[in-house]
This record gives C-alpha cells, structure tokens and sequence, in this order.
C-alpha cells in the first residue's frame, strides 16, 4: 500500500469534490491511502507538491483543481503555470497526476469532473499510481 497525497486548489467546491471523489475511488480501489491538503488556487499547488515530496511523509501525488476562461490573460498563466510547475516536478522522479481542468466554461468541466462520465479525477489518480510503479522498476 503506498500513501498519496492530494494537493487541491478549492476554486469551485461542487467541482472539487467530484474530482476528489474520482481521485480517492481510484486510489482506493487499488489498495492506496489518500490524504487530502487544500491551497487556495492552482499557482499553489506546484510549490505545495515541493513542500510536501521533500517531506519524505508520501508515495505519490495528485494535483486536483478547475481553472475556467475568465476575461483576462490571467488563465494562461493559471492553466500554464500550474502544469509547468507539476511537469517540472514530475521530471525531477516526483509520481504526481496532474487533475486540473482547464477550461473555457463550468459546462466542460462539470463533464470532466464527474466520475461517471470523463472522470479526470481518477484519471490523474491512475497516473500518479503508474508513475510511482515506474519509478520502483527504475529505481
Ligand atoms: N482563476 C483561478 C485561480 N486563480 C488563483 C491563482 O491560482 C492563485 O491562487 C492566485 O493568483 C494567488 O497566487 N486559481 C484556480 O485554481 N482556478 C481559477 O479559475
Ligand atoms: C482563470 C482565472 O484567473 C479567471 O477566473 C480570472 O478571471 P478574469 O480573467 O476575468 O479575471
């Protein structure tokens, strides 16, 4: 059993929450532990996965968020930056699965985060639990 942890921005509690739902689902489903810490939005979560891998407390990671087109250039770098940050750390031998939807509307996401239909949660669950295999075969 490995122990995860998922790094959550709460920008959109409904959304969220079925991420999260998806993310604990698979993780549980294939014998995992699962820890849930919450940063106030997606620039936060890179620096957070940092904080938390240096630690030596997890196995792997799950980034779990919802960024939505707004008015301004703000969205690409929120969407932008938030997945350099997480790449750059899965480059580093970090297993973290990358679940923040970017997006232009709340519709394409509510698809994305529910469960039963795209399931980007449990997705980014899945990848997570891969890359940590992989690192074990590569270690
Ligand atoms: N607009 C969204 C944000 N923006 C907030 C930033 O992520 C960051 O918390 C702030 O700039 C302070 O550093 N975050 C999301 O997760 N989703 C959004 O739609
Ligand atoms: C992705 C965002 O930062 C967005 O929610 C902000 O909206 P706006 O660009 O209209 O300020």
């Amino acid at each position: 059993m490995a122990k995860f942890l998922i790094v959550e921005a709460r920008f959109y509690d409904h959304l969220n929450d079925m991420l999260i739902a998806g993310a604990k689902a698979a993780l549980q489903a294939a014998g995992h532990e699962a820890e849930v810490i919450t940063v106030p939005g997606a620039l936060e979560i890179p620096g957070t996965l940092a904080m938390a891998a240096e630690s030596g407390n997890y196995d792997g990671f799950v980034a779990i968020g919802v960024v939505i087109r707004g008015e301004t250039y703000h969205f690409e770098i929120v969407a932008g930056e938030s997945a350099r940050g997480i790449m750059a750390l899965t480059m580093d031998g970090i297993a973290i699965g990358n679940g923040i939807l970017t997006v232009e509307n709340e519709a394409q996401a509510l698809v994305r985060a529910d469960p039963s239909q795209k399931d980007k949660g449990g997705e980014a669950a899945l990848a997570a639990i891969r890359l940590l295999e992989l690192q074990a075969k590569f270690a």
